[in-house]
């Protein structure tokens, strides 16, 4: 979505220019630019030892229907867990996390290890469990003893060949069963919100899948335009929903800043890592999206407990995707956003110190969460932005592209050298006539005129039908050449 378009168009139709939501006071030109500038601090963050490990249990039961039968045979939906322990840095070891687990008090430990981040990085600073607020995500999902551990820079978001009905099941059952019903969207700003978020969520999904595509003919990944403008780019709503996801995730990051400080990345990481977020978050813009306006009038812990059920929902049905790639990356995407709402909606009243108290006891897997989903956001609107270049060179370029590109697919000289052998046999059958005897001369002749009238016909249709063709897609010039054809076959036929 950068500034050039051609001839005038808008690229997925939306003007760059234009705020993108009545709730976030910056344009899509000033998400790009923002996005540029941070776009290195984030992948740095991302990559580095905190971020880029994620515990989850790929086998866990889905509790919505039998998906027994439901697998994903493709290699590309497999995930590599960690095997190679030696590798994983110290506060990801399973004796450390296991020790907690295993001491005497372990139902309360098992809560000090999801929800008092502090504890779990730093063994040696173990505090005083207290009562989780993880509520709007499941937190059973990773204190059980089958989670494995993904390194996720190894696992990247892509496609995997995952789809048809199991997929659109599950996106059918997000929609439909967790957000808010059709009549309600549109009445209210922030159940809006919740069908705005998941949208989003699903086209940042369908970019990834488009960007990171397997050619299954060519054998060769690469960006796919047209599975990008099928799913997403031709949808201005979805395209627009992924910026508004980014401008939500990143007003969450500025809201926890101030709390920040009492959290510690482990020694050893803690100053580099605290840098580098201060370093992110200092370039977004607060006005970047309005929170207040969004439960202005309405904000009740009615619709807030309605939020928490059918956010820990949303997590819950990613247990019943079936291809373990997409299962990582949705659950991991369905806990950043309810870390944000959970933030957004909690950090929105009380005082200091309960502020500062909720962003103390986020978990790990929240904030690897709500980093990474930010990081797939930036990713997103950096691929968009590429499509629009593809796009745009597509444009340019296309009359020879499409040129191309039509005679390959339809294969028009194929057609021709058919309607040519055609026309060689039937001149065959009509050179082996035998020549008739006198008096039915006549007779014979109307014969042959009939004939050669058949082969004429036949073949010629062909041949103007490959035409029609052509100039159905692309020449008025084939137009011109169509009739002039067609003048001189009624001068020789009459
Ligand atoms: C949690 C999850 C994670 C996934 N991760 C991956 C992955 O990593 N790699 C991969 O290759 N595949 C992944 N998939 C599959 C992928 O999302 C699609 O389901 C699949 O590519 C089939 O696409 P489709 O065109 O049939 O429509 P789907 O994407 O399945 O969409 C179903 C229907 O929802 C509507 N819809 C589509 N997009 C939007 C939107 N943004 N907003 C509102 N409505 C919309 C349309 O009416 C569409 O027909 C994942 C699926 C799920 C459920």
């Amino acid at each position: 979505l950068r500034d050039e378009t051609v001839s005038g168009s808008h690229f997925c139709q939306i003007d760059k220019g234009e705020t993108v939501s009545s709730i976030c006071n910056i344009t899509f030109n000033e998400i790009n630019e923002i996005n540029t500038y941070i776009r290195s601090d984030l992948e740095k963050l991302i990559s580095s030892d905190f971020f880029k490990y994620f515990k989850i249990d790929l086998r866990k039961e889905c509790t919505f229907w039998d998906n027994k039968d439901g697998l994903c045979f493709s290699p590309g939906c497999a995930v590599d867990p960690i095997d190679d322990w030696a590798k994983v840095p110290m506060y990801w070891q399973p004796d450390i996390l296991g020790s907690i687990t295993n001491n005497t008090t372990e139902d309360i430990d098992i809560h000090d290890d999801e929800c008092s981040f502090l504890d779990e990085l730093c063994a040696e600073e173990k505090r005083l469990p207290e009562i989780p607020e993880c509520n709007y995500c499941d937190v059973n999902d990773f204190e059980n003893s089958n989670c494995v551990l993904v390194d996720l820079s190894k696992n990247r978001e892509r496609f995997t060949g995952y789809g048809g009905n199991q997929s659109r099941e599950i996106w059918s059952s997000i929609y439909n069963e967790n957000c808010f019903s059709f009549g309600e969207v549109g009445k209210s700003l922030a159940k809006d919100t919740f069908y705005r978020l998941i949208s989003g969520f699903h086209a940042s999904i369908g970019t990834h899948v488009a960007f990171e595509h397997l050619n299954l003919e060519e054998e060769d990944w690469g960006p796919y335009l047209e599975g990008f403008m099928e799913k997403v780019g031709n949808f201005p709503e979805r395209v627009t929903n992924i910026y508004f996801n980014y401008a939500v995730v990143a007003k969450t990051l500025l809201k926890i800043q101030p709390y920040l400080k009492n959290i510690e990345f482990c020694n050893e990481y803690n100053e580099d890592v605290k840098r580098n977020i201060m370093n992110i978050v200092s370039q977004l813009d607060s006005t970047i999206f309005n929170e207040d306006l969004l439960f202005e009038n309405e904000i009740s812990s009615v619709l807030k407990d309605d939020f928490k059920n059918r956010f820990r929902n949303v997590t819950k049905i990613m247990d019943c995707v079936q291809c373990e790639r997409c299962k990582l990356w949705g659950k991991l995407q369905a806990v950043g956003y309810a870390t944000c709402l959970k933030i957004l909606f909690e950090l929105n009243e009380g005082d200091e110190i309960s502020k500062q108290d909720i962003v103390d006891k986020l978990t790990k897997y929240e904030l690897v969460a709500l980093l990474n989903t930010f990081n797939l956001l930036s990713e997103t609107i950096e691929y968009v932005n590429d499509f629009e270049t593809i796009y745009n060179k597509q444009a340019l370029y296309g009359g020879e592209n499409q040129m191309v590109s039509f005679f390959k697919k339809h294969n028009f000289f194929k057609l021709l050298k058919a309607g040519t052998k055609n026309m060689e046999q039937k001149i065959k059958e009509f050179k082996d006539l035998n020549v008739p005897p006198e008096g039915i001369v006549e007779e014979k002749k109307a014969a042959i005129h009939s004939q050669w009238e058949n082969v004429w016909d036949v073949n010629v249709g062909t041949f103007v039908e490959g035409l029609d063709f052509i100039e159905r897609k692309y020449f008025t010039l084939v137009r011109q050449i169509k009739d002039w054809f067609q003048w001189l076959l009624n001068r020789v036929r009459h």
